[in-house]
């Protein structure tokens, strides 16, 4: 319940106007028998040391049930019975009257005569004493309401402050005239501007450019624009404003600003970490996949470029995603851009984004590109042996100075991302050919990974099929136990030009038309049987055994310049001639180039 301690002045000074206005002594008490603030003349006055203002209590308990007394003969008076003064009261006469709020009785307004003059002043004319002091009364009511909603007030603005600064957006609102009236913490700390400087600004110093308060007044809110505010180091944010109105009038608005990178972040942590994307999911006992494992888990803590080999459909992209998954940048996006899947003309856009108005049809507002949507995470450029030359020359800006620009863009965007590259081709040769920048290749290729193909790791035909059965048992609702043990003999001798795409969709193939409990051969798809056992001859066999070496040398020493020429070395033959050989192996052994030439493009 209120205190009328609380309104302590208002108090004392209804006290003095009494006073002042009858000429006799007062008091003002709490519904506690406290005296909250009385007149000089009352709390001097004493009688035999005795001083007179204490309250007695049970006048007061009194007063609070019966609401007025008028009290002619104090200290002979019915509940003067037990008070200090009782037969001995120098007042000569006292009225006391309730202060009541809400129905409840909150405190007593007490006056009190010590002469016979202040006694004709308290009881001469008692109805329009009593109104005055009634209205009196009503005065201290109002300056308690007045007090609580002022309270409550301070209480709602705490409240919203801090609900404003622990939200994760900046807040800021500004009035009709488009100066700024609040910011909170965030948007401090966005703009990297103090909230001094901040309040009172004009919000059109802040969003410059785009004349926001002629905007609201057209009656307009902006929901979730992309800008950026201009700086040495650009603020990239989502803004959104919404008019506040007062009676139907604009009385100002509030902007709302999300940090794009936060919101990448959250979207990333939602939908970045895929199934499958770990290296406990890429399948393989054989010898070389484990060592490939090995080699890219540890890459995996480092943030250098990674470029990973090997023939279409052997995995690179599983590798890049576990790659991921297992990095500092597990919790962001894991961005892929196939860069032989897109038009030449579109790639540059979609790789770099683009501002608004950059080209015809370029989207309102513009669009990020793959970089900046991998922002925290890593970009995967598949297929990067297919880049034009002229965006090879951007991407090595990019690679080396970590920014870029939006076409048709003057402002610098920082980037904080890893690359990790993907081909089926021989680099190195294309390099050689100059279809690939040298210097693009060196930056890309700090990391080499090769993955071998599939024909090479037949002992993982067996425990991969294995694999795929069950996951397309599951898919397809299917209850197949294994595979008969000519089946898995067709599978082993079958040399896997598509590689892993291929062994999995051979199986899903399986696992659609099979009807009984186990894969039969006659089940599998017709071309593994037309391939099964080809006719080799001497030639091949020994090329094939000649590439194996090579490709184990190569392994063991690095597919690098320093590694090929050591594995020649060891090899005895000239690095020229290893290079001829490794150009016969991309020609004859990387042949799932003709099957798998339908580019995937990503989603
Ligand atoms: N070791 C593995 N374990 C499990 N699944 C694998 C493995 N290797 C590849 N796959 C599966 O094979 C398919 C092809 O893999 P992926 O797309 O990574 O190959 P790629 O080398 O990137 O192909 P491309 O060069 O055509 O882009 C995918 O469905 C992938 O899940």
């Amino acid at each position: 319940m209120f205190k009328l301690g609380n309104i302590q002045d208002s108090v004392q000074q209804t006290v003095a106007a009494i006073a002042a206005a009858i000429g006799v002594e007062v008091a003002i008490i709490d519904s506690d028998s406290k005296l909250i603030a009385s007149s000089r003349g009352y709390i001097d006055a004493k009688v035999n040391n005795l001083e007179i203002y204490k309250p007695h209590k049970p006048f007061i308990e009194a007063v609070m049930k019966e609401k007025v007394i008028v009290c002619k003969s104090p200290g002979h008076f019915l509940y003067c019975k037990g008070c200090r003064l009782e037969g001995q009261c120098p007042e000569t006469a006292e009225v006391l009257c309730a202060i009541e709020m809400d129905e409840k009785i909150i405190g007593v307004i007490s006056m009190v005569a010590l002469d016979e003059e202040q006694r004709y002043r308290l009881l001469g004319k008692i109805d329009t004493l009593l109104e005055f002091i009634h209205e009196m009364a009503q005065m201290l009511v109002s300056k308690i309401r007045e007090k609580e909603f002022i309270d409550g007030m301070k209480q709602v603005n705490g409240l919203i402050e801090t609900t404003l600064d622990s939200i994760n957006d900046g807040i800021i609102t500004f009035d009709d005239k488009g100066i700024i009236t609040h910011a909170n913490g965030v948007a401090c700390r966005l703009l990297k501007i103090d909230n001094a400087r901040l309040i009172g600004s004009h919000i059109d110093e802040i969003i410059v450019g785009k004349s926001i308060l002629a905007f609201i007044r057209a009656g307009n809110t902006l929901l979730n624009q992309e800008y950026i505010f201009p700086g040495t180091v650009a603020i990239h944010c989502l803004i959104s404003i919404k008019a506040i109105y007062n009676e139907q009038a604009i009385s100002g608005a509030v902007l709302t600003l999300s940090d794009i990178h936060n919101i990448r972040t959250v979207v990333n942590e939602m939908t970045g970490m895929q199934g499958n994307a770990t290296f406990e999911a890429i399948i393989g006992e054989s010898e070389l996949i484990i060592d490939v494992k090995q080699q890219a888990l540890k890459m995996a803590q480092s943030d250098s470029n990674i470029l990973i080999q090997g023939e279409s459909g052997t995995g690179k992209e599983v590798f890049a995603r576990a790659i991921h998954s297992a990095s500092g940048r597990g919790k962001g996006s894991f961005v892929g851009i196939n860069c032989a899947a897109i038009p030449e003309m579109l790639l540059e856009s979609e790789l770099y984004g683009y501002e608004q108005g950059a080209f015809t049809g370029a989207r309102k507002g513009g669009k990020p590109g793959k970089f900046e949507l991998a922002e925290g995470g890593t970009l995967f450029l598949d297929e990067i042996g297919d880049m034009p030359l002229h965006l090879q020359v951007k991407l090595l800006r990019v690679l080396q100075e970590r920014c870029l620009e939006r076409v048709g863009g003057t402002t610098t965007i920082h980037l904080n991302i890893r690359i990790i590259a993907a081909t089926n081709q021989d680099l190195e040769a294309k390099v050689r050919a100059g279809e690939f920048r040298r210097d693009l290749f060196y930056r890309l290729n700090v990391i080499p990974i090769f993955i071998p193909p599939l024909r090479e790791r037949k002992q993982d035909v067996t425990v991969l099929s294995k694999y795929f059965l069950l996951h397309y048992n599951q898919k397809l609702k299917k209850d197949i136990i294994g595979f008969l043990p000519g089946a898995l003999e067709v599978m082993g001798s079958y040399s896997w030009p598509g590689n892993v795409r291929e062994l999995e969709n051979a199986v899903e193939y399986a696992v659609n038309i099979e009807t009984d409990r186990y894969i039969k051969p006659a089940s599998l798809p017709k071309r593994l049987f037309q391939q099964s056992n080809p006719k080799r001859t001497l030639r091949d066999k020994v090329r094939q055994f000649e590439l194996g070496q090579i490709r184990e040398a190569l392994n063991n020493y690095g597919w690098g310049i320093s590694g090929k020429t050591k594995a020649a070395l060891e090899l005895g033959i000239s690095v020229p001639s290893l290079y001829r050989k490794l150009m016969a192996m991309d020609k004859g052994s990387f042949p799932g180039s003709e099957i798998d030439k339908r580019v995937r493009p990503y989603k």
